[in-house]
C-alpha cells in the first residue's frame, strides 16, 4: 500500500509555499510520494489567469529534483470544473490500494462543508491541514492539522509583484520563474 498525498490547486504560478507545505506533509505522515494536480476550472475561485496548459508545466518544472514529487494532469484531461470528488474517484478506481491524504492550505480548513459532495469526498481521503499566515488556529473535524513554518507566499502575491515589475526570485523555484520568463507569462517580456 503506498501512501499518497494530493496536492490540488490552481497554481497560477506554483511557489515555494506548495513545495514547503508537500515537503513538511510528507515528513509529518510518513508519506511515498505527492502528486500535485492543477485544476482545470477551480471550482471555489474565479478563473485562473493563466491556461492549464502552462500551469501544468509549471508545475511539472516546479516538482523537479524531488523524487517524491509528480505532477499529476488527470484534472486537464477531465476538463470542466475540477471536483475534488470527481478527482478522487477516478484515482480510487486506478488505484485502489494507495491511501490517499489531501493536503490543504489553512485557509481552505474551515471551509469544507461548502465542498462538492464533500462526505462522500471524506470515505475516500483523509484531509491534511497545513497552518497559514494570517489563519491561524483553524481546525476542523476530519482534518489533521500539520505544523508548518508560517510562509507568507501566495500566488497572488507573486503576480501582483510581476505586473509591478518587482523582484519574485527565491519566492518560487528559479525552473519555474525561467518558464514564466521565457514565455512571457504574466505579461513579462520573453
Ligand atoms: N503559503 C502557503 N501556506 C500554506 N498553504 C498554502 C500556501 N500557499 C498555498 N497554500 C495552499 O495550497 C493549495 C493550493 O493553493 P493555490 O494554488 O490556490 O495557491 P494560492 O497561493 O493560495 O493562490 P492565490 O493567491 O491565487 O489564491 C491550497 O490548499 C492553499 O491553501
Ligand atoms: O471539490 C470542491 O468542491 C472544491 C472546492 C474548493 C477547492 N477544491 C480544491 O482544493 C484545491 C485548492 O483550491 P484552490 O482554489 O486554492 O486552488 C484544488 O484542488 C481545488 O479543486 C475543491
Amino acid at each position: 500500500m503506498k501512501r499518497v498525498g494530493i496536492l490540488g490547486g490552481t497554481f497560477d504560478p506554483p511557489h515555494q509555499g506548495h513545495l514547503i507545505m508537500a515537503d513538511h506533509v510528507c515528513e509529518a505522515l510518513d508519506l511515498d510520494e505527492v502528486w500535485f494536480i492543477p485544476s482545470h476550472l477551480p471550482p471555489h475561485k474565479k478563473d485562473a489567469t493563466v491556461p492549464a496548459h502552462e500551469r501544468m508545466k509549471m508545475v511539472t518544472e516546479a516538482v523537479k529534483g524531488n523524487d517524491q514529487f509528480h505532477s499529476c494532469d488527470l484534472e486537464l484531461k477531465r476538463q470542466g470544473t475540477s471536483y475534488t470528488v470527481d478527482t478522487m474517484k477516478d484515482l480510487k478506481i486506478r488505484y485502489p490500494d494507495h491511501r490517499f491524504y489531501f493536503i490543504i492550505g489553512g485557509d481552505m480548513v474551515n471551509n469544507l462543508s461548502e465542498w462538492y459532495k464533500i462526505e462522500e469526498l471524506r470515505s475516500l481521503v483523509t484531509f491534511a491541514g497545513v497552518q497559514r499566515q494570517g489563519f491561524e488556529g483553524q481546525k476542523a473535524e476530519g482534518v489533521v492539522m500539520i505544523e508548518l513554518p508560517r510562509i507568507d507566499i501566495s500566488s497572488s502575491l507573486i503576480r501582483d509583484r510581476l505586473r509591478k515589475n518587482l523582484t519574485v526570485r527565491y519566492l518560487l523555484p528559479d525552473t519555474v520563474h525561467n518558464y514564466i520568463k521565457e514565455n512571457g507569462l504574466y505579461a513579462t517580456k520573453p
